[in-house]
């Protein structure tokens, strides 16, 4: 059977590498792919929009949705829940439409576990320094918190090799076109798929 299923891709990295600003300038450019938006029980910021941002909810509810199985992956974070409701993903996926995750990288580490066939992209700074003044830059962090975000950046980017693309955020609008090139070409690969099975069967059939 030709697989008519969406693709799945997963853009992860140390938080602060950028993920957030590289995912919104791709979701400006590329209306094809279907971001499925995250759970969580850290508390908005301003700004931020429950639906649009994250769905905000309370550890009871959270726990409760993974208790149900509603949950792809999910981890803990600093302190907060964070995870990808399974519903959303399953029906894009089955409507063959591509499904884009953005999460940290013990969650991105489980969906490999049940979706070995997704498309892993790992985002870089270009050195810790960088990702230490990305991290104080945004503001959003304690000081406390931003040495934590550092730690774990450091046991987070020795998981790289598990990855099946590595994208260095420079400038957000190369890593964006390296991004969109990394879907393009995936598209490519398995519409050379199908074609050298369609000729198998024709060979087959005479
Ligand atoms: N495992 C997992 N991580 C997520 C999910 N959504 C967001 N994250 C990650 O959780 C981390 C913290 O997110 P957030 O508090 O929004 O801070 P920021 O992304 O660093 O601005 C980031 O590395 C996000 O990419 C998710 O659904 N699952
Ligand atoms: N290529 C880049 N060059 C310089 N600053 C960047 C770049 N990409 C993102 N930033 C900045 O770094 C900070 C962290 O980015 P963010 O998208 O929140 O990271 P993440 O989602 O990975 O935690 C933000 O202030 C953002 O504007």
């Amino acid at each position: 059977m030709i697989d008519k299923k969406g693709i799945l891709f997963i853009l992860s990295g140390p938080s602060g590498v950028g993920k957030g600003t590289v995912r919104k300038s791709l979701f400006e450019k590329d209306t094809d792919l279907k971001y499925s938006i995250s759970m969580t029980t850290r508390p908005p910021r301003e700004g931020e929009v429950d639906g649009v941002d994250y769905f905000f909810k309370t550890k009871e509810d959270f726990e409760q949705m993974i208790a149900d199985k509603g949950m792809i992956e999910y981890a803990q974070y600093v302190g907060n829940y964070y995870g990808t409701p399974k519903a959303y993903v399953e029906e894009q996926l089955e409507a063959g439409n591509d499904v884009f995750l953005e999460i940290e990288v013990q969650g991105a580490l489980q969906v490999k576990e049940n979706f070995p066939e997704g498309v892993f992209v790992f985002l870089i700074p270009p050195s810790l320094e960088d990702l230490k003044n990305r991290i104080i830059n945004r503001g959003t962090e304690t000081e406390d918190l931003v040495h934590s975000r550092l730690q774990a950046a450091k046991e987070e980017i020795e998981m790289m090799d598990y990855y099946d693309y590595v994208v260095v955020n420079d400038q957000v609008d190369r890593a964006v076109q390296t991004v969109q090139s990394i879907v393009k070409s995936e598209h490519c690969k398995r519409e050379r798929v199908a074609f050298e099975y369609k000729k198998a069967l024709e060979r087959d059939e005479k």
